[in-house]
């Protein structure tokens, strides 16, 4: 537009004297000054207002994202495509690129299409004839932008795989590092990174040859070529004055690079589009559990009856291992069975079905007699409290990840202080500098572990649950850590259902019924006593913890696939 405008002024300069020449040049100067503030005006509100666009897209997708993430059903979480790094990396990278494309460089386009409009006016004003030869070549440049954006999309998905890929080695790495730097496998992990990076970047040079080759040739050749040749054909004709070749040619030249500026935000626009196509497969992918949706039946009260009735049961990501094969348990209100079998027969996989991280294939459980897939899941789970295998602390206060145990209100210091010295755990706070305001590092990094089997005991009692689930409580505890433990179990469990599942004999030997599984059926239950007057499964697992020192010594209760 500038170049325009100063063409004018010099036709003016022609045709005027010396004064005449100073007047146009001072009404051109303001025309000038006028427009150039204008445009100012227009690309600093156009930035502003795609920039807070931008920015308010971020934030509202990574907040929906995440709050979906959160309502999806667990077996969601155990597919290879949903690890820990790649929903990271969806919140984190994808929001942004979609922003990308979203924020200022919305705002660039904008302007530089409506300059490539400005531009072919002018130059369709200076010579009609000389400016469509010139676009002969734009069907010629549109059919390679295609051909190139293929490329770029396909590179742009490849970009993300890899991405993601390596984020998965990496954060196995990070994650583990304790154990990586004890078995000194550092080299390894660095060169598995390393090379399937290096096997991406020889992919990709033959993606960046050909948009080197598309963006050097693709603004050049029409306008020197044409615009010279040809308008030297038509000044020679007498059809038009020979600044009227320049006219068009800068017009030209300004509307080749509005649209370079245009095609160079392609990569990005592909790359939005395929974090945008993740984005929105993740939103549109309904929980198969859904807080909510699911059933939304809510008892007034819970007696703690729980049934699992004739269970069949598969994992989402693992569809051919069948796990649990017709498995029936029935525990009364307030009673206390444990369940006992060996390594990977499905005792877990029955707390993980009561707490209803997964719907059954076949059977259903049950709580007081109702199917828990017609009630509400939060209700569900407000029964229940859970003290894992590896209890999960927060990176954040003792009193905070006590506290988490009940979110329908503040508790006061004096309750969570009353659970704590429960589960054996209130002297050891105390004696903190800090106490119940100290922070136990990343999950509980800072703590033994009997530590923070106690606080997730303290947790668990503060929920105040009428059903218990203990999965192996005690496990990875030494014998004074585990007696502090089972001092703590013992009074959580009274006058609730409880559901404990140990490697210990000892410490279920009052169970009310002992439940013996084996490859995800129950073969044998009772109490201790009838058990062992049967002489069967559960006699012969006794005898063997007994007769193997070994064991005895580590308390581990082995079954053996023999008695079958
Ligand atoms: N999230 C999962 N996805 C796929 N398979 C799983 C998953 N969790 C457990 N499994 C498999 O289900 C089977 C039963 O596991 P489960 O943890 O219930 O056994 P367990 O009796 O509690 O074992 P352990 O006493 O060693 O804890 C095992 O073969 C295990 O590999």
């Amino acid at each position: 537009m500038f170049a325009f405008v100063y063409g004018a002024m010099m036709q003016n300069f022609a045709v005027v004297n010396q004064d005449e020449q100073m007047l146009v040049a001072r009404r051109f100067s303001i025309i000038i000054f006028s427009a150039a503030l204008l445009v100012g005006v227009i690309k600093c509100s156009t930035h502003w207002m795609f920039a807070v666009v931008g920015e308010n897209l971020t934030v509202r997708l990574r907040k929906t994202v995440f709050s979906r993430m959160l309502q999806k059903e667990i077996g969601w979480f155990d597919l290879p495509e949903n690890k820990v790094c790649v929903l990271t990396s969806r919140l984190a990278v994808d929001a942004t690129i979609v922003k990308r494309v979203g924020g200022n460089q919305l705002g660039l386009v904008a302007i530089a299409v409506s300059s490539l409009i400005v531009s072919l006016g002018v130059a369709l004003a200076a010579s009609w004839k000389l400016t469509i030869a010139n676009l002969v070549f734009i069907p010629f440049l549109i059919a390679a932008g295609f051909a190139y954006g293929k490329d770029i999309k396909g590179s742009a998905q490849r970009n993300m795989d890899t991405a993601e890929q390596g984020g998965k080695i990496a954060s196995e790495a990070i994650s583990n590092i304790r154990t990586v730097a004890a078995l000194t496998v550092e080299a390894k992990f660095e060169k598995k990174f390393c090379s399937f990076f290096e096997s991406f970047v020889r992919k990709e040079r033959l993606y960046a040859a050909k948009a080197g080759l598309f963006f050097g040739f693709s603004q050049t050749i029409p306008q020197f070529v044409v615009a010279f040749y040809y308008g030297a054909h038509l000044v020679s004709q007498d059809e038009i004055e020979f600044q009227d070749i320049f006219k068009v040619a800068l017009a030209l030249i300004m509307a080749s690079m509005t649209i370079g500026r245009a095609t160079s935000f392609a990569p990005d626009a592909y790359q939005a589009k395929v974090a945008a196509n993740h984005i929105f497969d993740l939103l549109d992918r309904k929980s198969r559990i859904q807080i909510g949706l699911c059933g939304d039946e809510c008892p007034l009260e819970c007696r703690g009856e729980v049934t699992l009735d004739d269970i069949e049961f598969t994992y989402p990501s693992r569809p051919d291992a069948i796990i649990l094969r017709g498995l029936t348990v029935t525990i009364k209100p307030g009673q206390r069975v444990a369940l006992v079998g060996q390594s990977g027969c499905g005792k877990s996989t029955c707390v993980s079905l009561v707490e209803r991280f997964y719907d059954t294939s076949r059977g259903c459980v049950r709580i007081d007699g109702i199917d828990i897939r017609s009630l509400d899941v939060q209700w569900v789970r407000a029964q229940l409290a859970l003290v894992s295998q590896e209890p999960v602390l927060f990176n954040t206060t003792i009193y905070d990840n006590i506290a988490y145990g009940d979110n329908t209100r503040t508790p006061t210091m004096d309750e969570v202080i009353d659970v704590a010295k429960k589960a054996n755990i209130h002297n050891f706070i105390a004696s903190l500098p800090l106490g119940y305001d100290t922070t136990v590092g990343e999950g509980g990094s800072q703590l033994s572990g009997g530590q923070k089997q106690r606080i997730a005991i303290a947790r668990a009692l503060l929920r105040n649950p009428r059903i218990l689930l203990f999965d192996e409580a005690t496990s990875a505890l030494d014998t004074e850590s585990e007696k502090l433990v089972q001092e703590a179990l013992e009074r959580a469990q009274e006058g609730r259902t409880c559901i404990v599942i140990v490697h210990r004999l000892s410490t279920i030997r009052s169970a009310d019924k002992i439940v013996v599984m084996q490859e995800g059926v129950v073969v044998e239950e009772g109490t201790h006593d009838e058990l062992m007057a049967r002489e069967s499964f559960y006699h012969r697992l006794v005898q063997k913890q007994v007769l193997a020192p070994s064991s005895e010594t580590s308390g581990e209760l082995c079954i053996v696939n023999e008695e079958h």
